[in-house]
């Protein structure tokens, strides 16, 4: 059997403490395979985001294993869970965050450019390449403010795609479209999982976004309950 892409064990976060504790995971377990595209279910307050946002490394359980690639993150440092999230996460909002004064695919380069430093050829030729796949093709250098908002979040898949992640952890990200809109974010996101092989999961209050996805992970009291 192969590697899991990530696996995660008996994981708990609390925040506060004392009587203002909330226990928001509870010992929760699971694994992602490479390649896989999934929906995270549950409740509202269920613990999604929190999950994601651990699993993006972006805050630390409070106890429990989370290793990705092989690397365990739970004991890594700050600088090695920059470097690690840097190399191998994207990340999708249910607000795109677009910088209004920059073209779309300025938005899919600036933060590889601000990582390198420098804006290189084949950075911009990846953004045209991911902007062309996402339809975007005659809109790349329009301003961003002038996109519609499913075209905005296409464009911000495209960012989170620009480093090749492993994962991408989107949390709502149709949230905020209407359906048609939603469909073509969810239709582009199905293209990369199957051509480029990236693993997606992908937060959502919303059925018909969760029926894109081949599996569906339910999250309910803190631990996944199906
Ligand atoms: N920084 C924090 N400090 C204290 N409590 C927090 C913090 N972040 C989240 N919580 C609490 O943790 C619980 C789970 O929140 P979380 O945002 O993970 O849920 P969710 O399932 O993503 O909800 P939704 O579907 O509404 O977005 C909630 O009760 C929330 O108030």
């Amino acid at each position: 059997m192969t590697e899991p892409l990530l696996n995660v064990s008996d994981l708990w976060k609390t925040f506060g403490d004392g009587d203002a504790a909330t226990q928001v995971l509870k010992g929760l377990d699971f694994t992602m395979a490479q390649g896989e595209m999934s929906a995270l279910l549950g409740p509202s307050g269920s613990g999604k985001s929190t999950l994601l946002t651990i699993l993006g490394t972006l805050m630390r359980p409070t106890s429990g294993s989370h290793t990705m690639l092989g690397q365990d993150l739970t004991t890594a440092s700050d600088e090695d869970l920059t470097e690690f999230r840097n190399r191998h996460i994207g990340f999708v909002f249910q607000f795109h965050n677009l910088l209004p004064d920059f073209t779309a695919l300025e938005n899919v380069i600036f933060p590889t450019a601000v990582r390198e430093g420098r804006e290189t050829a084949a950075a911009r030729a990846r953004g045209r390449e991911l902007l062309v796949r996402m339809g975007l093709a005659d809109r790349m250098d329009f301003l961003s403010t002038s996109l519609s908002g499913g075209q905005k979040q296409r464009v911000a898949v495209a960012r989170a795609l620009m480093n090749s992640p492993e994962l991408v952890l989107a949390d709502e990200p149709t949230g905020n479209l209407d359906r048609a809109a939603a469909n073509q974010v969810m239709e582009t996101i199905d293209l990369l999982n199957r051509e480029e092989g990236t693993t997606f999961l992908i937060s959502t209050h919303d059925d018909k976004i969760a029926a894109w996805c081949r599996r569906q992970i339910l999250v309910g009291d803190g631990q996944v309950t199906g």
